[in-house]
């Protein structure tokens, strides 16, 4: 079995959750309120602009030229986008703060490429891919025409076909990784996974309640 088909084995109850979780229900049937969603779309641009920095660390860290290339790519793309995102959802940048969960995610990716394993590095950013495309599937079919859908753009933004491709790269560096690692690595790289598609299922949690900082 591949690392990659065992680890969404793995983390199968994690995928079933993000489902339930009304943040991702309101997406789907287009009920969720904005507030919830700017609060959202703040938090991950504050995200994005440290998942950039991670993708690019993971690009100096690559020994194949190809990889190198998909880590630099995908780090350009983060940070594309996190600057759309910021343009039309944070009004004020400056003031803009990371909740926990964001701080969190972010801060346990980055620490991740300071351990020495490039491999278990790459396994803890693949869920931010694939669980991403994996909900958009979903959300597309539950929301059927996204004509007039509410958060129509946000879906389709991540079930596109370049997108797609992207993913199953991501997938497929990540098992090349798990195939030349020993036992004690394979398993670093499930807990990365694993974690790290925790945290997914925490920062949409997080922008339902639109968590902020006890003090
Ligand atoms: C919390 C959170 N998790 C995953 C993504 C999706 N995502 C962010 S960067 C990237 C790779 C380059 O496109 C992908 C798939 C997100 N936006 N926010």
């Amino acid at each position: 079995m591949t690392f990659t088909t065992d680890a969404w084995t793995r983390t199968a109850g994690v995928r079933t959750a993000i489902d339930e979780l009304p943040f991702v229900q309101g997406l789907a049937d287009g009920t969720l309120d904005r507030e919830r969603f700017t609060y959202y779309m703040a938090q991950d641009a504050l995200y994005l602009a440290d998942y950039g920095r991670v993708l690019a660390a993971l690009a100096s860290q690559a020994t194949d030229p190809d990889e190198m290339l998909f880590w630099a790519e995908s780090a350009r793309t983060t940070v594309v986008v996190e600057r759309e995102l910021h343009g039309a959802h944070v009004a004020d940048l400056a003031a803009a703060r990371r909740s926990p969960t964001c701080l969190a995610y972010t801060s346990y990716l980055a620490s991740l490429t300071t351990q020495g394993s490039y491999a278990v590095a790459a396994a803890g950013v693949l869920p931010c891919f694939w669980i991403y495309q994996d909900v958009g599937d979903h959300l597309l079919r539950q929301a059927g025409a996204l004509d007039g859908h509410a958060y129509g753009d946000w879906i389709g933004m991540y079930s596109d076909a370049e997108f797609a491709a992207s993913v199953e790269r991501a997938k497929a560096i990540v098992d090349r990784c798990a195939e030349g690692a020993d036992d004690s690595t394979v398993q670093r790289m499930h807990e990365a996974y694993s974690t790290a598609a925790r945290y997914e299922w925490m920062f949409w949690d997080a922008a339902w309640r639109r968590e902020t900082w006890p003090v």
